[in-house]
């Protein structure tokens, strides 16, 4: 199977062409609902849903070489080199057999988003931004209960400072190519689903 990217299908002149993949990049702070907006998107519209922390944790329990690495990089915080993230999507994405992907926390910072343009050649189609007060995310995070090492006060206020750090200039270089679609996260999970299924359903689908 070839690489995600370079796929090659005929076009309408029969020459050949890229058949790209549609991407959907899924930003907002920690505990901001990323992953659960991204469960209702695959039930409504058949998206396949990569969340890269989902990626790296599973990496992580398979004994791979990177394990401990990748598991000191979330007990801190820190974002694992895109080169190790990179691998992970492109695989889940061809073994998906699907051509539409949100990409969920992911890129997290400018090596993240420079990385993958250049190895997958792929521009997302556009960037949901959840975005959410720190207050409320925190909250969030500490009833999450799903026994995350980096739900703990200590790790969330790291991962809070290397998401206005390193993430919010990701969002900021989409918001200026007019990509960044920003939905208010504060309020109840079916609210907020409400906006986003706005986002995805097509103009002409829309009630008048
Ligand atoms: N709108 C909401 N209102 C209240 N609780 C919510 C809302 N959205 C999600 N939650 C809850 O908050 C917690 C974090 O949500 P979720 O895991 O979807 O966030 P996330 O953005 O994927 O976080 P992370 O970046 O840490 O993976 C979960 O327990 C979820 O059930
Ligand atoms: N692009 C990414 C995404 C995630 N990580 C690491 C570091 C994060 O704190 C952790 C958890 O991610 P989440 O599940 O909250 O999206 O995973 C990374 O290094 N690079
Ligand atoms: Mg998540």
């Amino acid at each position: 199977m070839g690489t995600v990217g370079d796929a090659a299908n005929k076009d309408t002149n029969g020459s050949l062409a890229e058949k790209k993949p549609t991407v959907v990049f899924v930003l907002g702070g920690p505990g901001s609902g990323k992953g659960t907006q991204c469960a209702n998107i695959v039930q409504h519209f058949g998206f396949t849903h990569l969340s890269a922390g989902d990626l790296l944790r599973a990496e992580q329990k398979s004994g791979s070489e990177n394990g401990t690495m990748i598991q000191n990089m979330i007990k801190e915080g820190k974002i694992v080199p895109s080169e190790v993230t990179i691998k992970l999507l492109q695989k889940a994405m061809e073994e998906s057999g699907n051509d539409k992907f949100l990409i969920d926390g992911f890129p997290r910072n400018e090596e993240n988003r420079a990385a993958f343009e250049t190895v997958t050649q792929i521009e997302p189609a556009f960037v949901l931004f959840f975005d959410c007060s720190e207050e409320e995310m925190e909250r969030r995070l500490l009833s999450r209960n799903e026994g995350r090492e980096d739900d703990n006060i200590e790790t969330i206020r790291k991962r809070f400072k290397v998401f206005l750090e390193s993430s919010l200039p990701v969002i900021q270089h989409y918001e200026s190519r007019g990509k960044v679609r920003k939905i208010d996260a504060g309020r109840p999970i079916e609210e907020v689903f409400e906006s986003v299924k706005a986002i995805f359903t097509p103009k002409n689908e829309k009630a008048e």
